[in-house]
């Protein structure tokens, strides 16, 4: 697996010794720094991903959970620490994000190197079960549809990362629950590693090998699930899970539920 080391644009600033990467990790970050007006978001924060994990983030609005996962994407490289991730890595986010002057087959080859063809597209297309609508424009998608275009358009780099920062939070309910399954499906055939960011603790626990809660600029808190798959809230033991990530963002049970 080829790795992309993010390093600080300032050399000075970096920590003496930097992980080397490792074929045991898809992610490792190491004393990652990311302050905006001097103050820190990220404060020395470390983290490792195991090729092919799920991994949920959590945190409370402006933690720093986007921030943390533009800086695994490469998008913002004004850091202080060491991040190493497989240079095969995609992103999709809350918004599609999709062109709207291309039809969807041409959004999801945006950017990829060579000159793909429409075939390329139709088949990652397939697997979000969208071929029908390959030649499509995106304004006469529904959000759902728009939701696994943008995740076909990741799916189609192979990645070894696949960075989802709120994927589903524009749906409605139902729409959501699908698009969640799907992208569990999706995880278990390609086998690369996921690293999710949502609000949702119920999502981060149906879908997630290991749960982090981000708090003051680091991992405050991490919870391995081990559930089998697949997951359904109707499971006594996902409730214990819900209750206990939710004290942990701060949110105490009903006084009639912590009295029980
Ligand atoms: N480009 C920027 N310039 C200045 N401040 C920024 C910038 N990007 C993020 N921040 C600040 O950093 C903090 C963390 O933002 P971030 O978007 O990472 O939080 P988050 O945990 O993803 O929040 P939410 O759950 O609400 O999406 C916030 O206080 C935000 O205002």
């Amino acid at each position: 697996m080829a790795t992309d080391v993010h390093r600080p644009m300032t050399p000075t600033d970096a920590p003496a010794s930097h992980p080397v990467p490792s074929p045991a990790s898809a992610v490792r970050v190491h004393g990652l720094t990311r302050s905006f007006d001097g103050r820190p978001v990220i404060d020395d924060l470390h983290l490792d991903v195991r090729p092919g994990e799920f991994v949920a983030l959590l945190g409370r609005s402006g933690c720093g959970k986007s921030t943390l996962l533009r800086i695994l994407a490469g998008l913002d490289r004004d850091i202080e620490g060491t991040v190493l991730v497989p240079r095969r890595k995609a992103v999709a986010f809350q918004a599609p994000r999709l062109l709207p002057w291309k039809r969807v087959w041409r959004n999801v080859l945006l950017g990829l190197p060579g000159k793909p063809g429409r075939a390329v597209a139709e088949q990652a297309l397939a697997e979000v079960g969208l071929r029908h609508r390959t030649g499509a424009w995106p304004k006469t998608l529904s959000g759902g549809e728009a939701q696994r275009a943008s995740l076909a358009r990741a799916l189609v780099r192979e990645p070894d990362l696949l960075l989802l920062d709120e994927p589903f939070g524009a749906l409605d309910a139902l729409t959501r629950i699908k698009a969640q399954r799907l992208v569990d499906e999706l995880w278990q055939r390609r086998g690369c590693a996921v690293l999710l960011v949502t609000h949702d603790v119920e999502e981060a626990v149906l879908l997630a090998d290991r749960v982090l809660v981000m708090d003051g600029g680091v991992i405050a808190y991490e919870r391995r699930i081990d559930l089998e798959r697949p997951r359904g809230i109707a499971d006594p033991r996902f409730a214990g899970l819900r209750e206990e990530l939710l004290r942990r963002l701060g949110v105490e049970a009903p006084a009639e539920t912590a009295t029980a």
